[in-house]
């Protein structure tokens, strides 16, 4: 090896200690920013951001001016921390794009986060807010009149005034992808997938997985033209404001209007809970205890001193759930305005898987301490998440009756049922999120088309339609968190086809599922308890980004490639009731 190899090993050690230190600083600024929104954090949030994109910058310029594409090189590690080195994203920007950019991001996010609309009845004063009004109205509420007035004005009000902005935003975002010679942000934020082939498998995954989402899409229009029957008419289109969800992108929500064996039991427990009196703290404890029982890592004392778990009554926040990693392998956090409903408890256990990746590689240089692809972090919570909401488990944490029968085929309908109202139906959404940013970042799409361009994906794709006309003045995609905040969606595709690999992989490991034993089907496997399964789950996780993803995954599951396979197997029973159930109502999946 030569003496510039060596070098440039020194270099990265020295370059791991500075941005670990300096991202600490930021990611604290950004914290207290998002957790106390006011001029004053947002000034020194954006300030900090600079730093850290400065720092990066001159790390980058060392390494491409110092150790240029060195073919000489013969470490395949330190090539490959390069490499990764080399994709600076928006720091690239000149310093005064590069305010712009993140004062843009954070104005959006900001607008999103503390829109307020106004009541459906009376003269009240116009302070509902998105999280937890709005969405245990869309959740909760049967009144049609209610949801397409509060549909709309969220709409209107989060989306609409933030349009400008973002064409702006797109075109900053598209200088900096330059500056990292990619043709626009879209293909940037691919490279994080190191595959050729991303889009293509991306695409194939969706055409396997189409007719499933077109068999519950059916079922679910036929009981809800019973519900609302004058909200339909002969397109096949299903309005969005009456899937139970603001974005209709998963519709657990409203299974109470179509329970295919209602004498049977559900899985949707929030009165359980409330009736049990769960709080959020509990919601978390019972999460950590699952991890622990894997022998995976328990969350540390810094995270129940310094985590936001409820929603503050005296000051604004950034209510979207998220889980941070504070860069000093010690303090890790959550952020969520978490409500006592078993949809929060699952989401407690995606944020905590978060926090469980970045616990397990913790240890790695700071270049790798991140998903082996942005999927990959979005599965892990959702992964342990399948076991938890099992009738099985959760008897055995006590929140379903014991004698409630749970191994019967009329029960497993209806636990298959809730869940592909969660996972199936939000396939096409996380698919269409980032094909619509695609072809803005690409030029297919101007700023004349925005909201024409939404609704013909939304159409496209999910075989949904909006309660009420929508033109340019809208920007409906903007009432999304991930549109204004500027977060990478196909993450979550990736992360729901390949969770259910990660699931058969652990619940096999667990001998908790075997393909020839029918007593053991995947969907009633728990891996609680499993030491190997989480020895199995750890060995990936500690991987960080370290290495291909194909590697980690083969280490995880066995098998290199995404396939549809684990969800097909989970889902096939449900395909099966499907199939038969819409031909004898004689209902045709699909639409014009
Ligand atoms: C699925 C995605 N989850 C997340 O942001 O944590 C969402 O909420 O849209
Ligand atoms: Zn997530």
């Amino acid at each position: 090896e030569n003496d510039l190899e060596s070098e440039a090993r020194d270099y990265l050690a020295e370059i791991d200690r500075l941005t670990s230190q300096k991202c600490y600083e930021s990611t604290v600024a950004e914290w207290d920013y998002a957790t106390d929104i006011n001029t004053q954090n947002e000034k020194a949030k954006l300030k900090m951001s600079l730093e850290l994109a400065k720092l990066t910058k001159e790390i980058w310029t060392n390494v491409t001016i110092t150790f240029k594409e060195r073919q000489d090189f013969k470490d395949p590690d330190l090539l490959r921390k390069l490499k990764k080195i080399r994709v600076l994203g928006s720091a690239a920007l000149p310093d005064d794009e590069y305010k712009k950019y993140a004062q843009l991001e954070t104005s959006m996010t900001k607008h999103y986060s503390t829109t307020k609309v106004c009541p459906f009845e009376t003269r009240e004063a116009c302070i509902y807010s998105l999280e937890p009004d709005l969405t245990k109205i869309m959740r909760e509420s049967r009144y049609e009149g209610a949801l397409r007035h509060f549909w709309t004005q969220w709409h209107d009000k989060s989306g609409g005034p933030i349009k400008k902005s973002y064409k702006q935003f797109i075109e900053i975002s598209n200088q900096a992808a330059k500056l990292n010679n990619f043709n626009d942000m879209g293909e940037l934020w691919l490279t994080a997938y190191e595959s050729e082939t991303i889009k293509d498998d991306v695409e194939q995954l969706w055409q396997t997985l189409k007719p499933l989402y077109q068999n519950i899409h059916a079922y679910v229009r036929a009981k809800l033209r019973n519900v609302y029957g004058d909200q339909f008419s002969d397109d096949g289109l299903i309005p969005a404001h009456l899937l139970g969800n603001m974005w209709a992108q998963s519709w657990e929500n409203i299974y109470s209007l179509m329970v295919p064996y209602p004498k049977k039991s559900s899985i949707d427990v929030t009165q359980e809970m409330i009736k049990q009196g769960y709080t959020p703290l509990k919601m978390f404890q019972v999460a950590d205890e699952f991890f622990t029982s894997m022998g995976l890592i328990p969350m540390p004392n810094e995270f129940w001193k310094q985590s936001l778990i409820e929603k503050p009554k005296n000051r604004e926040v950034v209510c979207h759930a998220s889980a941070w990693d504070f860069c000093n392998g010690k303090d890790f956090r959550i952020k969520q305005c978490t409500r006592v409903t078993t949809k929060d408890l699952v989401i407690v256990h995606h944020e905590m898987g978060h926090i469980q990746y970045q616990l397990q590689y913790k240890h790695q240089p700071y270049i790798y301490r991140e998903g082996a692809n942005p999927g990959f972090h979005e599965a892990v919570g959702d992964t342990i998440a399948l076991s938890v909401i099992t009738p099985k488990h959760l008897r055995k944490i006590g929140l379903l009756d014991k004698t409630v029968p749970i191994d019967d085929h009329e029960t497993s309908i209806n636990f298959l049922f809730a869940m592909a109202l969660e996972k199936i139906a939000f396939l096409p959404f996380s698919y269409l999120i980032d094909k619509y940013r695609w072809d803005i970042f690409d030029g297919t799409v101007d700023e004349s088309q925005y909201n024409t361009h939404w609704w013909k994906l939304r159409k496209e794709y999910q075989g949904i339609k909006p309660p009420s006309v929508r033109t340019e003045e809208h920007f409906d995609a903007g009432a999304k968190f991930h549109i204004p905040a500027n977060v990478e969606y196909l993450r979550y595709f990736v992360s729901t086809v390949i969770q259910f690999q990660f699931h058969r992989s652990l619940c096999t490991e667990a001998s908790q599922y075997s393909p020839e034993d029918p007593a053991k089907p995947l969907h009633n496997c728990d891996i609680y308890g499993s030491k190997v399964a989480g020895a199995k789950l750890a060995d990936g996780l500690s991987m960080g980004s370290s290495r291909k993803w194909p590697e980690i995954m083969k280490v995880m599951t066995g098998q290199e490639k995404m396939d549809a396979s684990a969800i097909r197997e989970y889902f096939k029973p449900l395909e099966d009731w499907l199939t038969s159930v819409n031909e004898k109502m004689r209902e045709t999946p699909g639409w014009n």
